[in-house]
């Protein structure tokens, strides 16, 4: 069996081009979206993911303010510039790119943006909101993998799912979206402490695989037909992206969600969407303040 792609790159240009046409929608209603970036230090694959972040941006429309701090960054730097970006009016809503540098409480950091300004579904609200079922911005890698799945009929209704990581911006948000009632997948979460991983995996009709560990999964470990996506990002001396599964692992799946070209771009098409929302829910109250006012 060749597995069949689930294309990110595809997929998250169809979301780009219907973001196009809200924002051009929003603009006509004088609001601009804007989304802030924070960039502290010199990692060549925060700089590559941020100015990718900016560049589809451009593409549809939205607005951009970019502000870095070097590595030596103190906590108070980084919190200043949170509160700038807070207060800034331009921006809709920003993202702390991380992981930060060493010595730096990223949870402080995280906890003090303004929720209303969260585009990456990281805050402490955003999560506290998706555990409630109450609508905020969604982690914008585990929707991806949602949107993914849907978008190439791939069944998550009553499938079981083994997500493998338990890292904050991936795996621990996968099993609170799989198993909302609109998605009703029964998860399975792993991470290193999980005895006998092989095992789990060969019951899952849909793998995540966010571990970070080079081709830790490999075909003998998947079930036939399985959907395995691939979210783990290392890399090799070359610096080239070496996921959490074995090329081999094609033969074996119906379904593999490459790396690179499989969530990455949708973790990308995600933030804009996030960021879209945020300024149709700015704009839709301010129309219904002053429609209340006049
Ligand atoms: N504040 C955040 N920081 C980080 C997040 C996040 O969601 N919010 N996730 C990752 C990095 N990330 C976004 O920031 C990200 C990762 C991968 C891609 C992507 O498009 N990858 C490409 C290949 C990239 C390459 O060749 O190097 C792909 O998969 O095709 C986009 C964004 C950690 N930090």
């Amino acid at each position: 069996m060749t597995a069949q792609i689930l294309d990110g790159k595809a997929t998250a240009a169809a979301i780009k081009s219907d973001l196009t046409v809200r924002v051009a929608a929003l603009r006509a209603q004088g609001v601009t979206p804007g989304l802030g970036t924070l960039l502290v230090g010199d990692d060549p694959g925060s700089r590559w993911y941020v100015n990718g972040k900016h560049r589809d941006c451009a593409q549809v429309g939205i607005a951009s303010i970019q502000r870095e701090l070097p590595a030596t960054a103190t906590q108070e730097d980084i919190e200043e510039v949170v509160r700038e970006l807070n207060d800034n009016p331009e921006c809709t809503g920003y993202i702390v790119q991380l992981p930060l540098p060493k010595g730096i409480d990223t949870n402080r950091v995280l906890e003090l943006m303004d929720p209303a300004k969260d585009a990456d579904g990281l805050h402490p609200m955003s999560l506290g909101k998706l555990v409630l079922n109450e609508t905020g911005p969604l982690p914008c890698t585990p929707q991806g993998v949602v949107q993914l799945l849907r978008a190439h009929g791939v069944e998550i209704n009553g499938a079981h799912v083994v997500v493998v990581g338990r890292g904050v911006t991936i795996g621990r948000s996968i099993p609170l979206l799989l198993t909302r009632k609109s998605e009703n997948a029964t998860v399975t979460q792993c991470h290193t402490g999980t005895r006998d991983l092989s095992f789990h995996l060969r019951q899952a009709d849909i793998v995540v695989a966010a571990a970070g560990v080079p081709h830790l999964i490999k075909p003998e470990d998947v079930k036939p037909g399985a959907a395995v996506l691939d979210v783990g990002v290392s890399r090799d001396e070359n610096g080239k992206i070496v996921g959490d599964v074995h090329p081999g692992v094609a033969d074996v799946a119906a379904w593999v969600a490459p790396n690179p070209g499989g969530v990455g771009p949708m973790t990308r098409a995600q933030l804009l969407v996030n960021v879209v929302e945020a300024a149709e829910r700015a704009s839709a109250g301010a129309a219904g303040a002053a429609a209340v006012s006049g």
